[in-house]
């Protein structure tokens, strides 16, 4: 069975929820390929270094956008991206422009911790069917 691609972002406020998120989950995790923004793969890395994980772009390089054209491409089924409502951020329009694509594509898209873990849920199920 084909592995399902989950993609994680986290702005800076949010990167020690989401490498908590994903230590806390990593079993399930770890049955996705995985897919990150660069500072965000390189804090989950830290984290769990018995996780794999591709790193693309940071976001404000151009990250946001790589997983964009990637979903648009159909190479990503699931997206965690926990977002910081309360800070500026100089590629804005990127992270408006991967959250507009996602609701395009109809991907399943988390962007808090309460919203992904609800997500994580659902799937361990999913994961487990034969
Ligand atoms: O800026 C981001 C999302 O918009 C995240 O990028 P980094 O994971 O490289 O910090």
């Amino acid at each position: 069975m084909k592995k399902l691609a989950l993609a994680i972002v986290a702005h800076d406020a949010k990167k020690d929820d989401m490498a908590d998120f994903i230590a806390m989950h990593e079993h399930t995790i770890g049955q996705f390929s995985l897919f990150a923004t660069g500072t965000t793969g390189a804090r989950v890395m830290e984290r769990c270094p018995n996780l794999s994980v591709t790193r693309l772009k940071s976001g404000p390089l151009g990250g946001d956008q790589q997983i964009g054209a990637m979903i648009a491409e159909g190479r990503i089924d699931v997206l965690f991206f926990f977002a910081d409502p309360l800070s500026p951020h100089p590629h804005d329009v990127d992270v408006k422009a991967l959250m507009r694509v996602s609701l395009v594509y109809n991907i399943p898209m988390a962007l808090n911790r309460a919203t992904a873990d609800r997500l994580i849920a659902s799937f361990v199920t999913q994961i487990s069917m034969p």
